[in-house]
């Protein structure tokens, strides 16, 4: 769950209640990535999609627990929650970042920001089943052959367990009762045989849940990260790069439990059923009070299982936010240190930090106290059992080596039950962890038609009728867009901050869908041409690019290792940038840091640009691709440019960039409203002029070329 996604999550808390089970990604695809978050207006329209009822208020802290929960408050000004149940004394929230939690009516008035949404089931409201996790774990479970393997080793092992009780009886009965010395040397061989057999089993058990566990984390991460980088553009704009690799890292935590713990499932059931078969067979009086002690305890484990729950997702939450910060805060190190706000940084991670700690401290103690709870239990039964155990000796109605075998049994028996407790307590701390995996496995990858571009492929582009808004009830950022580009043209898009040049490049590069209206290439839908070849055709430079953290070669030649250095030159020369490469010790060679820190930023443009141009482009959008240029650079570039032959789109603010461009295009507030050549628009007297002077006054440049 993202920070701007808690009134989705609040959402789906609701209808989960009311039995309609849904996962943030369905909610997201149904209405959209809300980056900047929903308001309590566009949560109610999402809710009435779902047949709720829905009715918001503005009421006091006193007047709500007049109103039925439950309800998703406005929260702290700048969240949302669910309350769950209003007592006399404590209000049970449901916080979206920090899982369940009591409050008293004190604080719930200084959180709550008095505005709150009923939501109830309408008439047409249908209920619809979940998914459960347990799907994913059969489907990261796919070593069947190596799992019957595993069970088969553990049921061996466990055998030992019935025979070694049985020894035990025999032994003090017919060994010292029948005080028969000679057979004290063949019991001694068979010692050592059982140890033998014992540690045979051990290690090969061992060895076949390695190999299941490399079996499960092949699963499991190809799943997720085969998933992950197909996934659309837009989910990557609502996560931080750091929370989803801590995502990947869990299939650590997850592998293991699911390795050890399923497997011990079945063992231990199995145990259970044959220990309690065996202890009643022995002495049933005794055999029931121990197996009523085992219920019970099984009972206060599977109970206790809702706070492990709520502990285990404050962990994972605290841990995910620190995780978050720190990438986070480590990329933007530039800003930190200009700002001087290092400190403030070190202060927000420590109590970020000092968070994840109680959390983590919070369920160390809960399970401590849990284990030894089942400890205690383990270590006392077989004593406790000697107890009445002595009546019936006493009285002539068991053997002392009966009672003894019986008491190997007791223990034995509760062996499964603490393993049992323990893989429940497992499997539900390993949810949260499966959840935020399956978040990703589960959304829908981007959706890629099926032509590819042929040879003949010509660059024109159509936008016909264009509308967009980031998410189905925010504002449109795109209106009514209809515009040509003819293969070989220089288009150029200029226009105020914010007025949508960005989001109409990002369309065209099919990162994000129209809302409305569509967009043709060479006469073809942009939704059927097939997005991964088609982009070798279509090269870019967005405001978002980077390089990463390699060498200047592989920067430009991006994981494409048949591309040759000569290829590779031919860009970095008409990118401007082969001159200052061919300066530096390692050439093409030199390591590029990551984000290119070590390269100046007309530098990272041009070798951005240098990876744009690699591939002999038939369209070319460049966005704000040469702001940073010092003008000898822009115009060697801009020299360059003229001579490629491809469709060009050009974005920038800066207009002696685009003045020579065969045709610009002026957007502002999301529509089109001018058009023409540099000349043309200037003439016009309308918002270009406006700007084009804006810049003359402070460049003083000539106005008309
Ligand atoms: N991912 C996003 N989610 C929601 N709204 C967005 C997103 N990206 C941009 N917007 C909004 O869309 C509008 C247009 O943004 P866009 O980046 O396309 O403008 P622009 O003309 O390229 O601006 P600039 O010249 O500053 O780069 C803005 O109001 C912006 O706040």
């Amino acid at each position: 769950m993202e920070h701007s996604e808690c009134g989705l999550a609040c959402l789906a808390m609701i209808l989960g209640y009311y039995g309609y089970n849904t996962t943030l990604p369905e909610i997201r695809k149904r209405f959209g990535e809300a980056p900047s978050g929903v308001n309590m207006h566009q949560l109610q329209m999402m809710a009435l999609e779902y047949k709720l009822e829905c009715k918001g208020y503005k009421i006091t802290t006193e007047q709500l627990d007049r109103m039925k929960p439950p309800l998703i408050l406005f929260w702290d000004n700048n969240h949302f929650v669910v309350m769950e149940k209003f007592r006399k004394y404590k209000v049970s929230i449901l916080d979206p970042a920090k899982g369940r939690y009591g409050i008293s009516i004190k604080e719930l008035g200084e959180k709550f920001s008095g505005f709150v949404l009923s939501l109830v089931p309408g008439d047409l409201f249908t209920p619809k089943k979940r998914k459960k996790e347990f799907f994913f774990i059969l489907s990261v479970l796919k070593g069947w052959k190596l799992l019957f393997s595993i069970i088969l080793v553990a049921l061996f092992l466990q055998a030992m367990g019935v025979f070694i009780p049985q020894l035990t009886q025999w032994f003090i009965d017919d060994v010292i009762g029948g005080q028969r010395q000679n057979l004290l040397f063949p019991f001694s061989i068979a010692i050592v045989l059982l140890f033998l057999y014992i540690l045979g089993f051990h290690c090969l058990r061992g060895w076949l849940i390695a190999k299941l566990q490399s079996k499960i984390d092949t699963t499991m991460m190809t799943q997720y990260i085969g998933r992950l980088f197909m996934l659309p553009y837009n989910f990557f704009e609502n996560r931080k790069g750091g929370e989803l690799v801590f995502r990947a890292n869990s299939n650590i935590l997850i592998r293991n439990v699911l390795s050890n713990r399923v497997v011990s499932i079945i063992i231990d059931c199995l145990s259970f059923i044959t220990f309690a078969a065996l202890m009643l067979n022995n002495m049933v009086n005794m055999g029931i009070i121990v197996i009523t002690i085992g219920i019970f305890m099984l009972g206060f484990i599977f109970l206790s299982s809702y706070i492990s729950q709520r502990l285990s997702r404050q962990e994972v939450s605290t841990q995910t936010e620190l995780y978050g910060f720190l990438s986070e805060n480590i990329q933007n190190i530039t800003d930190l240190k200009l700002l001087g706000a290092e400190r403030d940084a070190i202060a927000k991670w420590k109590s970020i930090f000092e968070k994840q700690l109680k959390a983590t401290e919070k369920r160390n103690v809960w399970t401590s106290i849990l284990s030894s709870n089942s400890v205690s239990i383990q270590l006392t039964l077989p004593l406790f059992v000697l107890w009445p155990g002595a009546y019936y000796v006493l009285e002539g109605n068991a053997t002392l080596g009966s009672l003894m075998g019986f008491q190997a049994l007791a223990a034995s028996f509760i062996v499964p039950i603490v393993s049992l407790g323990q893989t429940y307590s497992d499997i539900v701390n390993v949810r949260t962890y499966i959840q935020r995996l399956q978040d990703v496995i589960e959304s829908p990858p981007e959706y890629t038609g099926e032509k590819v571009p042929s040879i003949s492929f010509q660059g024109h582009v159509e936008f016909c009728d264009v509308s967009f808004k980031y998410n189905k009830y925010g504002n449109e950022v795109l209106k009514n867009i209809s515009l040509i580009v003819r293969p070989g043209e220089r288009l150029a898009i200029v226009g105020t901050s914010g007025s949508g040049k960005s989001t109409l490049a990002k369309l065209l590069l099919g990162l994000y869908e129209p809302t409305e209206g569509f967009i043709k290439i060479d006469g073809t839908m942009l939704h059927l041409w097939n997005k991964q070849e088609l982009r070798k055709r279509i090269s870019s430079v967005v405001q978002e690019s980077r390089l990463f953290n390699s060498t200047i070669a592989d920067n430009i030649r991006m994981h494409h290792n048949d591309i040759t250095l000569d290829m590779i030159v031919q860009a970095t020369k008409q990118a401007a940038i082969h001159d200052d490469i061919m300066k530096l010790p390692l050439g093409y060679q030199t390591m590029v840091s990551e984000n290119g820190f070590n390269f100046s930023g007309g530098q990272r443009q041009r070798l951005l640009l240098a990876r744009a141009l690699l591939y002999q482009p038939k369209i070319l959008v460049l966005d704000e691709a040469t702001s940073s240029l010092d003008s000898t650079s822009e115009h060697l570039i801009c020299d360059s440019l003229s001579h490629i032959q491809c469709t060009q789109i050009i974005i920038a603010h800066r207009l002696s960039t685009v003045r020579h461009a065969d045709r610009i295009v002026v957007l502002d507030n999301g529509q089109i409203i001018e058009e023409g050549s540099h000349r043309e628009l200037l003439y016009l007297k309308g918002q270009y002029y406006n700007l084009y002077t804006l810049q003359e006054e402070k460049h003083s440049f000539s106005p008309i070329s």
